[in-house]
């Protein structure tokens, strides 16, 4: 049987990632095409793709798929050059945009050209961009929202499913609308208030110029998402315009019901407002990418030269992968506390059995 040839547009976090993913097939061979040239290049050093095309409209003849990894408005310019190019008319395209309801109106257009077209979406990422980040296991466990078109053939969702489900995601379909409704809640409208707290200390700052240096956990926590790519987020905040106003409105009632509650509340009335978003996130479902979850346990470590290496020794010795480890400065001038992240909850826990086993340090996972 022939390989299934799959062209991958934009080789960032996200192109990469689903690159890598479906090379777990050796059924399928992945042809790369990226705008930035260095990108292309270190996507074939990398060996995140097969092949390096010169231009997708050359590339398109051969391909069984095509999946848009591109910021959404380039993706839509790609879309309006696919309408002219030969495509072969078994040919499924994709892409992984944040927004669906505009790039599914761009799809009609190319429905009635007889190309298929499947909106998609992994509900996985990170602040992170590039081809440098990019993970076979970013998708693990994440919703893969799919977006067909009212006329598209069930065996042709069935067609992409089959080479997405090597992302080891949970595939969902929803329609495009309720897809921008949905992601304007939960990520979309959440990266306007985060850059909007940056703003906010920035301002602050100014007048105060000690306050950053005292932005520890909790705020950092909040504002991650702060550190995007801002082109991928002008795009989406470009595109879903009217879904982000709307969460706008809402949170400004909130926050009038804030202020009253400030001005007017009782202590309990307080402690209630606090209460009661504990409850909702605390029973959040896990509905995690493998970038969203980290599998933290925080060590309070002496201040000592080989501490750190003492404790990874400890987890090397008994063969415990760890994905990532920092030191959290918590408090100006004292050494902080080290924190080390692991891919599954089982290796974070064979790692806390171990410190407590083989060392003095204190931990705790949070
Ligand atoms: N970053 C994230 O956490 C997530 C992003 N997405 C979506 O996936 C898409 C890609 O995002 P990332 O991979 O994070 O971005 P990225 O910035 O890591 O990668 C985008 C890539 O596209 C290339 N590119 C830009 N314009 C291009 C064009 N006109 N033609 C060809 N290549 C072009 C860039 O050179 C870059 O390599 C975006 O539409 C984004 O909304 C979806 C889920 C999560
Ligand atoms: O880093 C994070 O927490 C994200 O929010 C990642 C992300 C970014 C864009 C998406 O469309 C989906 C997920």
């Amino acid at each position: 049987m022939s390989k299934k040839r799959i062209l991958i547009v934009g080789l960032g976090l996200i192109g990469g990632s689903i690159a890598l993913a479906l090379q777990r097939s050796p059924e399928h061979e992945i042809i790369g095409y990226d705008a930035n040239a260095d990108t292309l290049q270190s996507a074939k050093v990398l060996g995140v793709i097969h092949k390096a095309a010169t231009h997708p409209k050359e590339a398109v003849k051969e391909a069984d798929f095509v999946i848009f990894a591109t910021p959404v408005n380039a993706t839509l310019q790609w879309m309006k050059e696919l309408q002219t190019w030969t495509v072969p008319s078994h040919t499924i395209v994709t892409d992984t945009g944040s927004t669906k309801a505009i790039i599914m109106e761009e799809a009609q257009h190319l429905a009635e050209k007889g190309i298929t077209f499947i909106g998609g979406h992994p509900m996985a990422g990170s602040h992170k961009s590039g081809v440098m980040a990019a993970k076979p296991i970013l998708f693990e466990n994440a919703y893969y929202m799919l977006t067909p078109l009212a006329s598209a053939k069930e065996e042709q969702v069935k067609a992409l499913e089959g080479i997405l489900k090597l992302t080891n995601a949970k595939l969902m379909v929803v329609p495009a609308e309720e897809h921008d409704h949905m992601t304007s809640v939960v990520s979309h409208f959440p990266h306007i208030v985060a850059a909007s707290l940056v703003h906010q200390l920035a301002n602050e700052n100014a007048e105060h110029p000690f306050t950053k240096r005292l932005a520890a956990g909790g705020f950092r926590d909040i504002t991650r998402i702060a550190s995007s790519n801002p082109t991928m987020w002008q795009d989406i905040t470009v595109q879903n315009r009217a879904q982000i106003q709307d969460q706008l409105e809402k949170w400004q009632q909130e926050m009038a019901r804030v202020q009253l509650i400030l001005e007017k509340g009782t202590e309990q009335d307080i402690y209630q407002f606090f209460e009661e978003a504990k409850q909702f996130r605390d029973a959040l479902p896990d509905t995690s990418g493998a970038l969203f979850t980290t599998y933290d346990l925080y060590i309070d470590v002496p201040d000592y030269p080989g501490s750190i290496a003492e404790i990874t020794g400890y987890f090397a010795e008994e063969k415990i992968s760890i994905t990532n480890i920092r030191i959290v400065e918590t408090r100006e001038d004292v050494f902080g506390i080290l924190v080390v992240s692991f891919q599954s909850s089982g290796d974070r826990k064979r790692a806390a059995e171990c410190i407590r086993t083989r060392s003095p340090y204190e931990f705790y996972i949070s």
